[in-house]
């Protein structure tokens, strides 16, 4: 798994919300010095930019008509990324529950994916470090498949509602719980992100901390490129 300056090695990284995805691919990142890409801002975002446009999210139709003047911007540096929609920093909007509340409802138009797959795919190739940890629901199975690091990162439903809730002040345990519980149930009739594919090895950090979850994915990673030389 040398680096070719024109192709970066991918780590993709799939799994449910709050299986903590998002901050241990960014601390792997770090630590090799690779990318990040947050997958999930994208379509966070395009629910941020539909629901500023007027757009009814739930009717498909008006989503996709959205698309042309989605304006969209992310970096890959995982010390410290900013998402933009056109001129507009929505790094902060697009965390807040009322997009949560919604984003599924943008995920699971075909068009949407089709369009966003191939700007995710875009920034991969753009990457210009050595390598890029990649992270969704998707990513193992239809963004890159072909990664020669996949991972399936898991842990309790009970787990990952203790760690989402504990994030987010002012919302009580049961109401994040509860849409977390939703999401998950909702975005699974659109791709299967808790089982793992052909390949796909699974990390399990239900008993693991932070730490343990970031060396445990490193390792995943290490023995694919003793795999692949
Ligand atoms: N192994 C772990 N042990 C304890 N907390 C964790 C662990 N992994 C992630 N977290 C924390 O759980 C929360 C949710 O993680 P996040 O990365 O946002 O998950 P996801 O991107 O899968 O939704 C974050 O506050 C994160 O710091
Ligand atoms: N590869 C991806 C990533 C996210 N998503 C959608 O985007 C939403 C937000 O993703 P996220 O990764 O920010 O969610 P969290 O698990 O971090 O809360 C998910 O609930 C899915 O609806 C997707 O469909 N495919």
């Amino acid at each position: 798994m040398q680096h070719d300056p024109v192709h970066p090695v991918v780590v993709a990284v799939d799994g449910p919300a709050g299986s903590g995805k998002s901050s241990v691919s960014k601390e792997v990142a770090r630590r090799l010095g690779w990318g990040f890409l947050d997958t999930g801002a994208a379509y966070r975002a395009l629910a941020w930019h539909a629901a500023a446009c007027g757009v009814d999210t739930a009717d498909a139709a008006s989503v996709v008509s959205c698309l042309d003047s989605f304006d969209y911007r992310i970096g890959t540096d995982p010390t410290g990324y900013t998402v933009h929609v056109g001129s507009t920093d929505v790094t902060q909007a697009i965390r807040e529950p009322g997009i949560s509340g919604v984003v599924s409802q943008v995920a699971r138009v075909p068009e949407v994916r089709a369009h966003l797959i191939e700007l995710f795919r875009a920034i991969m190739a753009g990457e210009r470090r050595g390598g890029i940890v990649v992270e969704g629901r998707d990513i193992t199975t239809v963004v890159a498949p072909d990664a020669p690091a996949r991972i399936l990162l898991t842990a309790s439903e009970e787990v990952r509602m203790a760690r989402r809730s504990a994030e987010l002040v002012g919302h009580s345990a049961a109401t994040t719980g509860q849409q977390l519980r939703a999401r998950d149930a909702a975005d699974s009739k659109v791709v299967d992100f808790m089982n793992a594919a052909d390949g796909v090895v699974t990390v399990d950090s239900t008993d693991l901390d932070f730490d343990q979850t970031v060396e445990a994915m490193l390792d995943v990673i290490r023995d694919a490129q003793v795999r692949t030389g």
